[in-house]
């Protein structure tokens, strides 16, 4: 029997195969095998099977199950940052919401109501996307009980564009909506991993009266990740932050099962490294958007968005 004093951790894999029991994230227990007063404090993963906001390869819907399926591996002891997040923290699968595909607007209300009901329970929550267009939602969620956020969002694009077709809810333009609704920092709020080809040089022009600063993915080849963190930190002060990573920040190398690929990216231990850099930081929630697992090979997308998560937990759990 397990303590109850002690958080319900993940099935043992030296007991039970990892190709074996249930599917969900790190074989970690569901929400409902967890009484609420025991989840109080903790931390929700929270799968988003939405992407009606895709402007080109679709598929992320079928990210959270992906993301899901490459983390059987993950072990209970992270080493750099020395420290158990399982044992930390008393983290949950809540599975996936049940997201209207025909209706973007109606999609977004349910994530939010979804969202702040896991935080009302006192749960931060991980979110496995979905597209990009999930983010929106999640910081109405979050700003509508803490006020305007400082965003670190990893990512190739902006995401700061304005609409697709007339369209104002996609995946390029969940934080242009965020930062006209009021939801973000305009001091605080930073892109890493910025690449390729934009629409007109006036795109960083908006994105910088948006509220965001720009550290390109050249950034890693000139400064490093020491650089790159001096650099994010200097940005954020010591704001509790959202963290927000659309998988394409990485290579196409790295991750090619997603939807808008974009060569001349981080490798996964840039990013790994970056994030860990935040150790010390309040995180308010996360997301890992963007896997689109018809487009990955080998489980390569769906193994670096896995350890992404496993990261972004290890880092919540640090403080
Ligand atoms: N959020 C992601 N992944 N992509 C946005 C790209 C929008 C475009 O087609 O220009
Ligand atoms: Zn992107
Ligand atoms: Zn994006």
């Amino acid at each position: 029997m397990s303590d109850p004093e002690e958080p319900l951790g993940p099935v043992d894999a030296t007991r039970i195969p990892r190709f074996a029991g249930p599917a969900t994230f790190a074989r970690l227990p569901r929400i409902d095998e967890v009484p609420v007063g025991a989840r109080a404090g903790g931390i929700a993963v929270l799968g988003m099977p939405f992407d009606a906001g895709t402007s080109y390869r679709p598929g992320a819907r079928f990210g959270p199950g992906h993301i899901r399926a490459s983390s059987r591996l993950l072990r209970p002891f992270h080493p750099a940052l020395a420290v158990a997040p399982f044992e930390a923290k008393q983290v949950v699968d809540a599975g996936d919401l049940a997201l209207n595909p025909f209706d973007i607007e109606e999609a977004l209300a349910s994530i939010e109501t979804g969202v702040a009901a896991l935080r009302s329970e006192g749960l931060r929550v991980v979110s496995l996307g979905g597209d990009h267009t999930v983010a929106l939602p999640v910081l109405r969620a979050i700003s509508d009980e803490v006020g305007p956020v400082a965003v670190v969002h990893f990512d190739a694009h902006l995401d700061t564009w304005d609409t697709y077709f007339g369209a104002p809810y996609t995946h390029g333009t969940p934080f242009r909506r965020a930062s006209e609704e009021g939801l973000l920092d305009l001091h605080r709020c930073v892109h890493i991993g910025t690449r390729g080809p934009l629409y007109s040089a006036h795109d960083l022009h908006d994105d910088a009266v948006l509220g965001f600063q720009v550290v390109t993915a050249d950034a890693y080849e000139i400064r490093g990740v020491a650089g790159v963190v001096e650099t994010v930190r200097r940005r954020l002060g010591d704001a509790p932050v959202y963290v927000s990573v659309d998988v394409d920040v990485l290579d196409p190398a790295f991750a090619p099962g997603t939807g808008t690929p974009e060569a001349g990216g981080l490798t996964s231990r840039e990013l790994l490294g970056t994030l860990r850099a935040l150790a010390d930081r309040d995180l308010l929630g996360a997301d890992v958007v963007e896997v689109s697992p018809a487009y990955d090979h080998a489980e390569i997308t769906g193994i670096a968005a896995a350890h992404i998560v496993y990261e972004l937990l290890a880092v919540m759990a640090s403080r």
